[in-house]
């Protein structure tokens, strides 16, 4: 994918997880640990997700809330409830977890952010 910045022509890296894909372009929000970003599913790009990016430095302490979090999401998702966001998908990677989810769409109305510098840096540790 190729966005305009300025006069340059720049390549955005697409980031695919398991059968979804986002581009650090779309941040949605940002936690105390993580960036959430728009993606969608690969093979039906109208599915739109919620990636939530969480970063493993300086989270060593944080980790295992993490691997509770995902298995409560787990637990949730099965219930097929209307009123709870479902994980679609989580993978590993040696600088980051990723967590697909179900997007609420509220969220994507009211909180992009379009200054991707101002955000950045608030998180710890995060990478651009
Ligand atoms: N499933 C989702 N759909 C749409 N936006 C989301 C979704 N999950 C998170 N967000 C957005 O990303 C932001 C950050 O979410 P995240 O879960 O990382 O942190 P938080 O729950 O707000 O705070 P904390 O870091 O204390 O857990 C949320 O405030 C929300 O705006």
């Amino acid at each position: 994918m190729s966005v305009v910045k300025g006069k340059a022509l720049m390549k955005m890296e697409v980031i695919q997880v398991g059968e979804y894909e986002f581009t650090k372009q779309d941040i949605i929000g940002h936690g105390a640990f993580a960036m959430v970003y728009k993606g969608r599913k690969r093979k039906n790009p109208s599915q739109s997700v919620a990636v939530k990016v969480v970063t493993k430095k300086g989270i060593q302490k944080a980790s295992e809330i993490l691997v509770k979090e995902i298995k409560i999401l787990r637990e949730l998702t099965a219930l097929h409830h209307t009123n709870l966001v479902a994980m679609h998908d989580c993978m590993d990677s040696p600088s980051y977890v990723y967590v697909v989810m179900e997007p609420r769409l509220e969220c994507f109305a009211s909180r992009h952010y379009h200054d991707i510098s101002e955000v950045t840096k608030t998180v710890s540790g995060y990478r651009s």
